[in-house]
């Protein structure tokens, strides 16, 4: 599995990278989408009514999200007031959806790098342009350079993000040279996301030392270990014992055919494929050395 962080200036083109990736096979999350749910809440509406009043509100009883824009986003104390009572649901909310997920996963979060960068992103990716393409590509969403300046005040200045993000997007051309240049990235991401343990089993030392020295050669396997296991089967409260050996190497799922194939044909017993929820950020970056070049 492998989560993204993508964030960037107000109005830069999250969206729209998260869509292209989308398309080219990752899961999104939308932390601005969870923050429109938390809105229809009846407590967070009734105590964002009690606190401004029913202009607020719309007709039908919703949230009215261009009234309260221009309460918190020139106000610092309603700000933090309003981002304490939002943040937790999303933050819950994106944990929850994380957990349920695998594979390659974005999880667009406009405030990645204000608030604390949760343990579940693997690395951050963030979206820049000028803010002359901004107002004119946001021109149509009413937001003129005052809204976009005002919103853009909350948030950390954009040298610090640049310098903070482990990839930076610059969408500053057209549409096709983003695609262009994203689904480059997508090929190692999808591989990243696909990383995996594979093991297989034989009581046979000479079969798992061939199937080691084969797949070593591949290189689509590394960090090859082998292991003496000793099995203990109790029956009838007597208690035998089998010696066999594990296999145990890291690999990318998208390999799994030929490993599976190479261990059959070596005469493996069983063979496993675990897919890995998460990776410390140095084994990860070895790894993809190693086995994805
Ligand atoms: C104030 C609200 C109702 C305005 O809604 P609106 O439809 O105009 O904007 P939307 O939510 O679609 O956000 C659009 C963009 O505004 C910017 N923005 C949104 N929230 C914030 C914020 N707290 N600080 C700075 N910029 C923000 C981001 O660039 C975001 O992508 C809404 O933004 C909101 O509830 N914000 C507080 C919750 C929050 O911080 N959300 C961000 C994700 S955690
Ligand atoms: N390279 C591009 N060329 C032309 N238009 C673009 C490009 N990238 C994004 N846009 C347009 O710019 C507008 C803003 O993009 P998008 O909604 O992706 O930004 P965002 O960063 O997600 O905004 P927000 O801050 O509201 O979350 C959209 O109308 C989008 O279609």
């Amino acid at each position: 599995m492998l989560v993204l962080g993508v964030t960037g200036d107000v109005g830069a083109g999250k969206s729209t990278v998260s869509q292209i990736w989308k398309s080219l096979g990752a899961t999104i999350i939308d932390a601005d989408a969870l923050a429109h749910e938390a809105w229809k809440d009846t407590t967070v509406l009734r105590r964002a009514s009690e606190r401004w009043g029913t202009q607020v509100l719309l007709g039908n009883g919703h949230i009215n999200p261009s009234v309260v824009a221009s309460i918190v986003f020139s106000d610092m104390t309603e700000y933090e007031w309003v981002c304490d009572m939002i943040h937790p649901f999303v933050r819950i909310e994106m944990e929850r959806k994380v957990a349920s997920l695998q594979g390659w996963v974005i999880a667009e979060i406009p405030l990645l790098f204000e608030n604390r960068i949760p343990w579940w992103v693997d690395l951050s990716v963030y979206v820049t342009a000028p803010l002359d393409l901004r107002l004119a590509r946001n021109e149509v969403r009413g937001w003129n350079k005052e809204e976009i300046e005002r919103r853009e005040r909350f948030l950390r200045n954009a040298e610090e993000k640049r310098a903070e993000a482990d990839l930076v997007i610059r969408n500053d051309s057209s549409i096709d040279t983003l695609e262009q240049s994203l689904s480059r990235y997508a090929a190692l991401f999808k591989k990243m996301a696909a990383l995996c343990e594979i093991r297989g089993y034989s009581s046979d030392e000479l079969v798992i030392r061939k199937a080691a020295i084969r797949l070593g050669a591949s290189g689509q396997v590394t960090r090859i270990e082998i292991v003496p296991l000793t099995n203990a089967l109790v029956r009838g409260g007597s208690l035998s014992m089998n010696k066999r050996y594990m296999m145990r190497a890291y690999s990318c799922e998208f390999y799994w055919a030929f490993v599976e194939r190479t261990l059959t044909e070596e005469g493996l017993e069983e063979t496993e494929l675990i897919s890995i929820r998460r990776l410390s950020r140095s084994l990860r970056n070895e790894l993809v050395e190693e086995i994805i070049g």
